[in-house]
């Protein structure tokens, strides 16, 4: 099979097979390997416009590779994947560059206007992630929250047709997690990009996905319907709750694997309880 990664940095991509309803993402057959060792094996997996999408997956499984694929930092070792649009990323850490005020880096993410315009709409975004008074400060002073609000910023920035978000809140503390799922839900709702997060959380997946996958041996091996916009009803939330623990081999009331736990359920970590 041919590789090819179409990547819209580079491509000036009409949507895949010219269709104007067609997806914002179609990988097809994509396979990754390291070496001897093959993490993503003859994957499939389209994201509609608009779509919220998590992806869940036990450590190792191949999610940020998947993440990383798609934004282009990674190369494809064999399939395809087309994206319709630009595509943005936010990491478990911020990244912000230290040298430059807040307002200066959400800038940076774009690239076309004069100087002035590109600040202009740096400083609204920022208004809209709750950092209006945070424009020119230094990113040290900011709190791990802010410094995340910051960086869903920067990645907002430009209007993405896809949203790339790696486990952008697993290193915050509970309740600043609940109050990033309040503004990535508002957020989305407002402008739309279709959105792959990945993420350990179980319950986080069931707050803010229309569709939650699970990849397994380099492939998705389930998917389960959410429909974020729809009010939950408890007991089917619990139903699906239960079945994706299942599928990622994690059995309540069993004696735990910690690391598999922490890794694939909202439970608090050690540190968290102990704080
Ligand atoms: N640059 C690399 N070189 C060699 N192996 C790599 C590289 N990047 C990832 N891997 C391997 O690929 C596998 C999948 O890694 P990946 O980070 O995609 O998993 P993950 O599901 O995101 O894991 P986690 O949930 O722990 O973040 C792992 O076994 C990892 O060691």
């Amino acid at each position: 099979m041919a590789t090819r990664l179409i990547h819209p940095a580079t491509t000036d991509l009409a949507r895949p097979d010219g269709d104007p309803s067609g997806p914002t993402v179609r990988v097809r057959g994509l396979r990754r390997a390291f070496g001897d060792h093959v993490v993503l094996d003859d994957l499939d997996l389209d994201i509609a416009p608009g779509e919220l999408v998590a992806l869940l997956g036990r450590s190792g499984s191949g999610k940020s590779t998947l993440l990383r694929t798609l934004a282009g930092l990674d190369p494809v070792t064999e399939g395809t994947a087309e994206i319709d649009g630009t595509v943005s990323v936010a990491f478990q850490e911020p990244r912000l560059f230290p040298w430059r005020r807040v307002a200066d880096n959400v800038a940076l993410a774009l690239r076309s206007g004069s100087r002035a315009s590109r600040r202009q709409r740096a400083r609204e975004t920022l208004d809209e992630v709750g950092l209006g008074d945070k424009h020119d400060v230094w990113p040290v002073t900011l709190s791990g929250g802010q410094a995340q609000r910051a960086s869903l910023a920067r990645a907002l920035v430009s209007a993405p047709g896809l949203l790339l978000l790696d486990e952008p809140f697993s290193a915050l503390d509970a309740l600043t997690r609940i109050e990033m799922h309040d503004l990535v839900l508002a957020l989305w709702r407002e402008h739309r990009p279709a959105v792959l997060l990945v993420t350990h959380d179980v319950d986080e997946t069931l707050k803010l996905a229309d569709r939650v996958l699970v990849v397994d041996g380099g492939r998705i091996r389930h998917e389960s319907r959410v429909d974020v916009d729809r009010p939950r009803d408890p007991a089917a939330l619990h139903e699906l709750r239960t079945e994706l623990l299942a599928v990622l081999g994690v059995h309540e009331g069993a004696e735990p694997d910690p690391a598999a736990l922490d890794r694939t359920t909202s439970r608090p970590r050690p540190q968290e309880r102990a704080s």
